[in-house]
């Protein structure tokens, strides 16, 4: 896992025009749950696509020392599940590593067993709040052992029957979400979320997908109410995962700012829950055109051909945060390239991401020559119109691949070369990020 990597420092530097057609890997929201409904499911389930990063490696591992027996067929893997109730006790504890996915999702699987297990995470992973499913999983009647602040590492105890309850969310989060339909599958009865803010809904698609019972229904408020019948089983699946929108954002918002580019990022997952940034980088005039839209597993796809473009400031709506909660960094440093300003509000979230994403960016983005106010929920941002940065500086990456990535493109757009003091965190959700990105013409070294 990443904190036991040796830091591996690299230098961005200001690129020749990018060019050249990329794919990027698998979703990594989709491959996490591919590999928990598979190992729930009676049968051999089959993935194409899975993304290979670390973050899936540890939920793959959690489900191996739970049951499930996991393996390759080819360039698929394949899942053979224990049925919905039939996870085993593990024998050690569960390393989540980075990935809060990963752990907020099983806390929910664990509660509605009759198992008990420990969660332990990385440097980063181990500041994150687990409250937020602690509350609605104690609820259902699992008890755990946190560590203070409701941190890992935390012991938690499933129980059998698990009681189902009617949740509303209190902050936008599919993690919760996901973690308490999750433990909705082995409890009696109706397990109901309520989803004040639309979050990602590839937990509801994939559950309904292996044969749950889901029902979703949408109040003119654009409030929805997911209601999990429980005592569910699963039958197995062959999925295909599509390329992930949230690892697609770098080498789009790098073609966007390096003149003279013209870049085509193909097979890109765009469930409108989580294509935001493609909707707010065209509202700030991005030249990025849908090619070959299509539907795979489940899921809208098209390859995005994207030509570097002037980006003009724009006052991001609120309402879209939740759709691209993950890609404000790197649209962060697009705003730095823009003329005029930018202002992102509505953003509280970030600050329990990986990393502090506002404090860190801000703080990087100023050692680089950007020019930004930070705010207590959001970020305003004066971009030089098109003009590099000064660059010329080490940014500290936090152990957040996301914090990584944006400060390697923002290095293709300054003076002097951007120095991030360690790429180790991006092997959680993009491996070969690096490859590709020379791949299309940027400067590492
Ligand atoms: O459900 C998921 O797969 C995810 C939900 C989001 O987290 P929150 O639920 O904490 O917003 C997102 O930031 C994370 O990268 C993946
Ligand atoms: C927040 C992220 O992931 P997780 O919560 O799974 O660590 C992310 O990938 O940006």
């Amino acid at each position: 896992m990443s904190q036991a990597a040796p830091p591996a420092p690299l230098a961005f530097a200001a690129a020749r025009p990018l060019s050249g057609a990329v794919t990027v890997p698998g979703d990594k929201s989709i491959s996490h749950r591919s590999l928990m409904l598979s190992a729930l499911a009676v049968g051999t389930s089959r993935i194409e696509g899975l993304l290979e990063g670390e973050d899936v490696h540890a939920t793959a591992a959690a489900m191996r020392a739970m049951g499930a027996t996991i393996g390759r067929d080819g360039d698929a893997w394949t899942v053979d599940g224990v049925g919905v109730g039939g996870l085993l006790q593990p024998d050690r504890a569960l390393e989540m590593g980075n990935s809060g996915t990963s752990t907020r999702l099983l806390l929910g699987l664990v509660a509605s067993h009759a198992i008990t297990a420990t969660f332990t995470g990385d440097a980063s992973l181990s500041k994150r709040p687990m409250n937020r499913v602690i509350e609605p999983l104690s609820a259902m009647g699992a008890e755990f052992t946190p560590s203070p602040g409701g941190r890992l590492p935390l012991m938690v105890r499933g129980i059998v029957p698990a009681v189902p309850i009617e949740y509303r969310l209190p902050v936008a989060s599919a993690q919760v979400k996901s973690a308490i339909l999750l433990a909705g599958l082995n409890t009696p009865g109706i397990t109901r979320v309520i989803e004040p803010v639309p979050t990602r809904d590839h937990s509801e698609r994939m559950l309904r997908g292996f044969g749950a019972t889901l029902d979703v229904e949408e109040l003119p408020d654009g409030t929805r109410i997911i209601e999990i019948t429980g005592e569910a089983e699963l039958k197995p699946q062959h999925i295909v995962v599509p390329g992930d929108p949230s690892s697609a954002a770098f080498p789009v918002v790098a073609a966007l700012l390096v003149p003279g580019s013209d870049v085509v990022v193909g097979n890109v997952g765009l469930n409108p829950t989580r294509a935001g940034l493609y909707t707010v980088l065209r509202m700030m005039g991005a030249d990025i055109t849908l090619e070959d839209e299509r539907v795979v597993g489940g899921e809208p796809v098209a390859d995005l051909r994207v030509r570097h473009s002037g980006l003009t400031g724009i006052e991001v709506p609120s309402e879209v945060v939740p759709s691209m909660v993950d890609e404000f960094p790197v649209l962060f440093v697009a705003a730095a390239l823009a003329s005029g300003r930018t202002v992102m509000r509505g953003l509280d979230e970030l600050r329990v991401k990986e990393s502090d994403r506002i404090a860190v960016m801000a703080e990087g983005l100023r050692a680089i020559g950007a020019r930004v106010e930070e705010l207590e929920d959001g970020l305003i941002v004066d971009g030089t119109g098109g003009a590099p940065l000064a660059g010329g500086a080490t940014v500290a990456a936090h152990l957040d691949h996301r914090i990584a990535m944006s400060f390697a493109v923002a290095g293709l757009v300054s003076r002097a070369a951007v120095t991030i003091d360690d790429m180790a965190p991006v092997a959680t959700s993009f491996p070969g990020f690096v490859e590709l990105m020379t791949g299309l013409g940027a400067e590492v070294r």
